[in-house]
């Protein structure tokens, strides 16, 4: 038995049979939907059992914080993971901590996440924005949500690092990359599940030889891009530009060709469907509560002024603080980035009673620890971005709140991402009256990432003379901490030196 925990045994779902194991316990198209059913009646930390590989899931607030202490845990890799290295070999989210590419990539890409980095960055995120409210503008009838956030996302994060445009928004074809790459990671996914089936590794072959087309065009492509800026001028005006010209400070050292690509691919996957899906979960709630969305409607108005176009300045984007709660909140309900896994330093034994020793790992579940009574209350299934008040968010537990990962592996692009979906919201919601499908029911796709499927709206354009006056006085709080128990307690906009990716977030 794989991560067998020295024999120890869970809950596990019922009827688990001798061969199999607990196959049969799960939706393979919706497994994070059917361990989130479970973990309502297995309890803080069950198992889940497939062919000889054993998964441990924590789904309890209590047990999860524990995990995420990083002097006694770090990140582990779960089959999911391990496979899409594949794909994305040693880059920064799929490498082992004690590799040395993760050390190296760390140091050398922190920069790029910077205050000044990401005031470079504002620009093209209202670029690529002014092109999506131009696409929507000449269309008819209600928006594909998530697609569009998707094509939204990708193409900032594409421009923003690399100073690729896919014309997402400007061109009527969809790039070859992109159906290229989702493939490619779609295989990456499916190989993962395949390591322990019987005639798995004759099932293995064939994905990868129908893969290899699409592999081999991203990884040109990627190559490609990276060839021609070593060819051209010396800049670092982007991510790709500092992984290129910058040396590590104190070793010298540089990543090679083949890690940037990786880390290209990484950056690429990591960073716009999570992000795009924060967006959508928000949109959606924020469709479904008139009461929310008017609050958030008010506050634009109140920054943004009369001016259904008006763009915020980068130090305007802190101060949507109700719009801030509201992102929270989403992630709080569906972490786009639902799952990590973590292993223990030395042996230890958990509060659950159970001994942990190197080389076991466990699951955190994001969805269900977010979920637990014990910390966020009775109503916690409920959508209230009021949770995220400062004097409510101090009164949690520590480490109850992990959308962003936790310690040195914790995610590196979280100011990117938060500056991003507030600078959306705002614009958007300030120039849209929004509407939804009052008979919609809530369907989550699961890929790498959540979000919501087949989720639309329809948006009519805001009049000056629609836009209200001003947010309700209860949101004009001087100000506002990060919502979750950071350690920086610096704010959205003091993104920063003072606040380093991979703090306790
Ligand atoms: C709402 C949006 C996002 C969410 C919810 C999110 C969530 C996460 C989580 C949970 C992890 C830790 C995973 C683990 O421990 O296995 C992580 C890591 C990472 N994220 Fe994000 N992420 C988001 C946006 C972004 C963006 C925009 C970028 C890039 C610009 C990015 C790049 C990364 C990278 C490179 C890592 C690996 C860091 C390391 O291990 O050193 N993410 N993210």
């Amino acid at each position: 038995m794989r991560n067998d925990w020295s024999g120890q045994t869970f809950p596990h779902p019922p009827g688990r049979l001798r061969f199999v194991g607990d196959v049969r316990s799960v939706d393979p198209s919706r497994p994070l939907m059917s361990m989130l059913q479970h973990a309502r009646t297995l309890g803080e930390i069950f198992e889940f059992q497939v062919f000889d590989q054993k998964f441990v899931f924590v789904a309890g607030a209590r047990l999860g914080a524990e995990l995420c202490d990083e002097s006694r845990f770090g990140k582990d890799l779960p089959p999911a993971l391990t496979s899409l290295r594949e794909f994305a070999g040693d880059g920064l989210f799929t490498a082992f901590t004690e590799e040395r590419n993760w050390g190296l990539a760390h140091d050398l890409l922190r920069p790029a996440f910077t205050r000044p980095a990401m005031q470079s960055y504002h620009p093209i995120m209202v670029e690529t924005l002014d092109e999506l409210f131009a696409y929507w503008d000449h269309q008819e009838g209600p928006v594909d949500v998530s697609r569009d956030m998707t094509k939204l996302t990708m193409e900032t994060l594409s421009r923003a690092a690399f100073s690729k445009d896919f014309g997402s928004f400007t061109s009527t074809e969809v790039h070859p990359f992109v159906p290229a790459m989702i493939s490619a990671l779609r295989t990456a996914q499916r190989l993962a599940t395949l390591d322990t089936a019987p005639g798995g590794a004759l099932i293995k072959r064939r994905l990868r030889r129908r893969n290899a087309p699409h592999q081999a065009y991203v990884d040109d492509l990627i190559d490609g891009v990276v060839a021609e800026r070593r060819a051209g001028p010396a800049s670092d005006h982007d991510l790709l530009g500092i992984m290129l010209q910058t040396p590590h400070p104190e070793t010298g050292e540089r990543l090679d060709d083949l890690n940037i690509r990786f880390q290209i691919l990484t950056f690429l996957v990591a960073g716009h469907e999570t992000t795009s899906g924060a967006l959508s979960f928000a949109l959606y709630y924020l469709a479904r509560h008139p009461e929310i969305l008017a609050r958030a409607q008010a506050e634009t108005d109140e920054i943004l002024g009369p001016d259904p176009d008006a763009v915020p300045e980068f130090e305007q984007v802190a101060k949507f603080r109700y719009l801030r709660r509201v992102l929270d909140e989403a992630l709080r309900l569906w972490p786009t980035a639902p799952a990590f896994g973590r292993g223990p330093r030395e042996e230890v034994t958990l509060s659950s009673g159970h001994t942990m020793r190197p080389g076991d790992w466990a699951i955190v579940m994001l969805p269900a620890m977010h979920r637990d009574p014990e910390v966020w209350g009775e109503d916690a299934e409920e959508f209230d971005p009021d949770r995220f008040l400062p004097e409510r968010s101090r009164a949690r537990p520590a480490h109850t709140y992990k959308p962003f990962g936790t310690g040195e592996r914790a995610c590196i692009g979280r100011q990117f991402a938060l500056h991003e979906s507030i600078l959306v919201l705002a614009r958007l919601l300030h120039r849209y009256d929004l509407s939804g499908d009052p008979g919609y029911v809530l369907d989550v796709s699961e890929r790498l990432t959540i979000m919501p499927e087949g989720f639309e709206l329809t948006l009519t354009p805001r009049t000056p003379a629609a836009l209200t006056g001003g947010p309700a006085e209860d949101d004009q709080e001087p100000s506002e901490v990060p919502p979750s128990e950071s350690t920086c307690q610096a704010g959205l906009n003091a993104i920063s030196q003072t606040c380093p990716s991979g703090s306790d977030t």
